[in-house]
């Protein structure tokens, strides 16, 4: 049967040793606080070091994507958790943005690959 949405944690996993980043965009901020603080606490309750755990913004999720390699360089991060919120409104702005930082994403991936 197929899993839907979050399957079981099936195994201990120790966040001792990483160093974790939470970049979040500042837009629709009262559900991106919600978000953030919810990663945070659960980075937290998986072991990683109140220390280790580096947080930054960008102005909207459009950032995200380059922003999140930068942020891996610039404090040395084992990962990034990047968050975003977009929500759709009356014109394609919603669409043209989502498109522009799906692409980005791929862009990255391939920037990140070994030459
Ligand atoms: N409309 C939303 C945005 N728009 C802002 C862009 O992401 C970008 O920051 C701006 O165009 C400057 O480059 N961002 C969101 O995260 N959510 C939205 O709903
Ligand atoms: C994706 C968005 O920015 C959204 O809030 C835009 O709303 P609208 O399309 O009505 O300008």
């Amino acid at each position: 049967m197929a899993v839907k949405g979050l399957g079981q944690i099936d195994q201990e996993y120790d966040g001792s040793n990483l160093k974790v980043g939470i970049l979040y965009a500042r837009w629709n901020r009262e559900i991106i606080d919600a978000l953030v603080e919810g990663a945070h606490k659960r980075l937290l309750e998986l072991k990683v070091k109140p220390e280790n755990i580096i947080l930054e913004s960008v102005p909207g999720s459009y950032e995200l994507p380059f922003a999140s390699a930068a942020m891996i360089k610039k404090h040395k991060l084992d990962v990034v958790i990047p968050i975003g919120v977009l929500i759709k409104g009356s014109t394609m702005h919603f669409e043209y943005i989502c498109d522009a930082v799906s692409q980005s994403w791929v862009d990255s991936r391939q920037d990140a690959q070994p030459r």
